[in-house]
């Protein structure tokens, strides 16, 4: 089922909780909303649940303006991070809820709900808790329920704001994947409210990244990682070297490592760089007086990470060979395989990458 958000605006006071949001779903989907506290998450949701209401823009659910329609009629399920379960109703009355307080033509008879009810027990794989209430359950059940509640309805759309975030980090991955299965055994679309990053990488298809009320971009964690549009999203989604540079007649130096054979399209200026901890090839030095010292080694299965000190900043980069001969105090050379430069507005400025020998298209040899 398809979701259409175009213009969003919500303000509280002077402030734009949404400040012109567009972002439409794929029916299926899996997405993620992305940001900083208070950058709008969860304002967006409630928005799309019918729980809040836009001050302009709109949003169409299945082709349907759904501005008009109240939050129990959307066909939308809701997951909160603290559940929000009636402690005095047992888990069986908690799951059948939704169902009970429908209008009375769209109630199902009372034993339809205690067969749906029993069917979902199962889906959440909870099937012995029925009778019991919220606080005589874990906290990883107390999530399964609130999940099997926000089924009972048979949404089409269905939202998670912050759903693991009570959970201890064990539980939580388990719990991640099992409701990423669910979704797509169930084949409907939902809306993943979070503020961390792993597990929007993990669980989405899309993730949508919010700052100060708006989408910065919306992509794929693997575009978000590899083409950032902005210095924001660059630096907010994966690890990252961030360092100061300038344009000079259109080329690109930088005080701390001087990679050379970097044109840059955009105007003079000075400029941030960035570049991923696995684009910064660390190895020894044939010259035996390499250009950066190692401070720092963390050794991984096949590689190591190292923290190179290059001028007055300290880099993150890997070693992926000769492991052994990398130690705190040699000095070695670096590679830089890629980077991503941004002018002073934050956005990207496009690189010319000159080719020659050790330009850092080809990898650059410093
Ligand atoms: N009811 C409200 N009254 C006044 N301001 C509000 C209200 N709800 C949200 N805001 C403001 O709107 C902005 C966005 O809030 P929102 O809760 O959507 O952010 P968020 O990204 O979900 O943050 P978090 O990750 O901390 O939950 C914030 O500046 C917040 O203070």
């Amino acid at each position: 089922m398809t979701v259409e958000i175009e213009k969003l605006v919500r303000r509280f006071g002077h402030n734009a909780a949404l400040d012109g949001v567009s972002l439409a779903l794929h029916p299926g989907e899996f997405a993620a909303l992305l940001g900083p506290s208070g950058s709008g998450k969860t304002t967006l949701l409630r928005i799309l649940a019918g729980l809040d209401f836009p001050d302009a823009g709109s949003v169409r659910i299945a082709g349907t303006d759904v501005a008009g329609v109240p939050a129990r009629l959307r066909g939308v399920g809701v997951v909160f991070q603290h559940y929000a379960l009636f402690r005095h109703m047992t888990i069986a009355e908690n799951i059948a809820f939704g169902l009970r307080v429908r209008p009375r033509r769209l109630r199902p008879a009372a034993a339809d709900i205690a067969r749906r009810v029993a069917t979902l027990l199962e889906l959440v794989q909870i099937p012995d808790l029925a009778g019991r209430y919220p606080d005589q359950v874990s906290g990883g059940q107390r999530q399964r329920v609130a999940l099997a509640r926000a089924l009972a309805i048979e949404p089409s759309l269905l939202l998670l704001d912050e759903p693991f975030g009570a959970l201890d980090a064990l539980v939580r991955k388990e719990v991640r994947r099992w409701v990423r299965g669910l979704h797509d055994r169930l084949g409907i679309t939902s809306v993943l409210v979070t503020h961390d990053q792993d597990e929007a990488m993990e669980l989405a298809d899309r993730i949508a990244v919010m700052d100060r009320g708006r989408i910065v971009q919306f992509g794929t964690p693997r575009a978000l990682l590899d083409d950032p549009q902005t210095a924001f999203v660059a630096g907010f989604i994966g690890e990252a070297n961030r360092l100061r540079g300038e344009v000079r007649d259109g080329w690109l130096e930088m005080r701390d490592l001087p990679v050379p054979m970097v044109r840059v399209k955009g105007r003079d200026g000075p400029v941030e760089v960035f570049i991923r901890p696995a684009d910064l090839l660390v190895a020894p030095s044939p010259r035996r007086h390499g250009c950066v010292e190692v401070a720092l080694v963390r050794p991984e299965t096949e590689s190591a990470r190292v923290v190179v000190r290059c001028g007055a900043s300290l880099l993150d980069g890997v070693a992926p060979t000769q492991v052994g001969r990398i130690l705190p105090g040699v000095l070695c050379d670096v590679t830089v395989r890629r980077l991503t430069v941004f002018g002073e507005d934050g956005a990207r400025e496009d690189l010319h990458l000159v080719d020659a020998p050790g330009c850092v298209g080809a990898g650059a040899s410093i």
